[in-house]
């Protein structure tokens, strides 16, 4: 092993380049490893021998064995030579919690909540994946790595089974999270044991520290508060009985807070309707690629499909999808309605939160059905030639002032920056548009089900914008990204050097503004 501060390059194994020191943690020491034939990186974690026996130190890879998901790192392979052991495993590239927090501040509940809830399906997964549950034992913002901004768990060496769990003689846990139950050796520890921990790292997101005290009103709603007090009660009795319980109230807080219309009629709380400026222009696309993006975010979210481009049934067949009752299909995770026309009554499914509906390219439809809803999103095509479909859409916007004033209206370019230079064309108005719009800039992806860092980037941000979180850091940073390429395009294609259609000068300012 390299010694401490050692510039000197070492390689493991034959195989493994030692790159740098990722951690240090109680037990050992985790570097990040090029695996040199796979030219991929790797963690290696290097218990010394005098920490652990071999059979402990198994315990880990054999629990990280057992469990396959996403936000748990594979593990690949086990070694050991005659002053450290080592475990290999997936390199999760992105910062803790812990640093995260400390380096950018406390989130916004929203937030806060947003990752509460997968860090719930995370410790969900790991009580529901064996026949025994398996109790994570140290959950705490060190232990959750944020990889662009999806969460992921680290550090399994005190994850065990419920009932070995029991047994052991020796308990161990982070003070501040650990619940009281871990500090005495005839405590039952159970699934209650991580909800206390969800809790206090729900409390750290929001306060920045692990010790407890009285939330300032104005950070923490009092639902919230309540929530993280129930999870850290010291009587187990009194705390959500899961995570999972757990995870389905703090959905429903996040449906609650997402409310934007006041009427408090059943169903949706969102409806975002989607149009495209011509067939073809990637409004399906775009609106599957959202659909996956919330659903995998934990959201309930419905694709509702208001055109006959039958691409619904077309998934289903590709999945043998069946529809139930209310003839809603599930593929890939993803809940979705095919158009059935307007003689088939179904009944209303009222427990999804959002709702996309797709109008295909029927803008009167479209604005005939919404005049109670709030997003209006838009894909445009990519052609400077087409310049007259975008026209067109704008021009049945702005037609319909009165039904469009004060909903939020986006728009999404595919390769602006590209196809418009040169060409101009006069879009009436165009200025009173962009005071209400959002303007994106959507990168290419073939496949709307795909969890590539740039697709999901792009989701990120346009739903940050959607869900009237543009004000925060991050969206803003995704979101003038989008729009410094799109507006360029967008104003010369509009012709904004003609007097006639606004100066360019007033439009920078709107962009400023974002
Ligand atoms: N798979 C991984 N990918 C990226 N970084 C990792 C990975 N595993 C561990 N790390 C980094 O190494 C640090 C120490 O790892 P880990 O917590 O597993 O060590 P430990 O000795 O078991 O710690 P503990 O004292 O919490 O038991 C972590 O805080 C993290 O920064």
């Amino acid at each position: 092993m390299t010694k401490e501060g050692s510039t000197e390059e070492k390689i493991l194994f034959g195989k493994y380049r030692l790159l740098h020191k990722l951690g240090t943690g109680r037990t050992g020491t985790v570097w990040l490893a090029l695996h040199l034939g796979l030219e991929e990186y790797r963690a290696i974690k290097c218990v010394p021998r005098t920490c652990a026996d071999y059979e402990t130190f198994r315990r880990e890879a054999l629990i990280l064995k057992e469990l396959q998901h996403p936000g748990i790192p594979m593990i690949y392979d086990l070694e050991e030579d005659p002053e450290y052991f080592y475990l290999i495993e997936e390199y999760l590239q992105g910062y803790s919690l812990y640093t995260l927090i400390k380096c950018q501040g406390t989130l916004k509940q929203a937030d806060a909540v947003r990752y509460g809830m997968q860090i719930c399906g995370l410790v969900e997964y790991m009580h529901s994946a064996c026949k025994q549950p398996i109790l994570y034992l140290d959950l705490q913002p060190h232990n959750l790595i944020i990889c662009n901004g999806t969460v992921k768990l680290i550090d399994f060496d005190h994850a065990a089974s419920c009932l070995d769990a029991n047994q052991e003689e020796q308990r161990y846990g982070t003070v501040g999270c650990a619940a009281p139950e871990q500090y005495t050796s005839d405590g039952i520890l159970d699934q209650r044991t991580d909800v206390y921990a969800i809790g206090a790292v729900l409390r750290f997101m929001l306060t920045g520290t692990l010790k407890q005290g009285v939330f300032a009103p104005q950070i923490v709603t009092e639902p919230l508060q309540s929530i993280i007090e129930k999870c850290m009660e010291p009587n187990m009795d009194r705390r959500y009985e899961s995570a999972k319980e757990l995870n389905s109230v703090l959905r429903r807080l996040c449906i609650r807070e997402l409310t934007v219309n006041n009427d408090h009629r059943a169903g949706p709380s969102l409806i975002i309707n989607l149009a495209g400026v011509r067939p073809g222009a990637g409004i399906t696309h775009l609106s599957l690629g959202l659909l996956h993006f919330l659903t995998i975010q934990g959201y309930e979210v419905l694709y509702e499909e208001h055109n006959r481009s039958q691409a619904v049934r077309t998934l289903a067949r590709q999945v043998n999808a069946r529809p139930d009752r209310r003839g809603i299909y599930s593929v890939n995770g993803c809940f979705m309605k095919p158009w059935y026309g307007p003689a088939v009554r179904l009944e209303e499914p009222l427990d999804f939160s959002v709702v996309l509906r797709d109008y295909g390219t029927d803008w009167k439809i479209l604005l005939e059905e919404s005049a109670r809803d709030h997003v209006l999103v838009t894909a445009v095509t990519d052609s400077a030639w087409e310049a007259c479909y975008i026209q067109r859409a704008v021009s049945a916007l702005m037609d319909q002032q009165d039904l469009y004033k004060g909903k939020k209206a986006v728009f999404i370019f595919r390769h602006a920056g590209q196809g418009y230079s040169g060409r101009r064309f006069h879009i009436r108005d165009w200025n009173g548009l962009l005071k209400q719009s959002l303007l994106y800039r959507s990168p290419e992806y073939r496949d709307p089900f795909s969890r590539d860092r740039s697709t999901q980037l792009f989701f990120r941000s346009l739903w940050d914008g959607i869900s009237g979180e543009a004000g925060t850091e991050r969206s803003k940073r995704g979101w003038l990204k989008g729009w410094d390429t799109a507006k360029g395009a967008v104003l010369r294609a509009a012709g904004t050097l003609r007097p006639d259609a606004g100066s360019s000068g007033s439009s920078e300012r709107e962009g400023e503004r974002g």
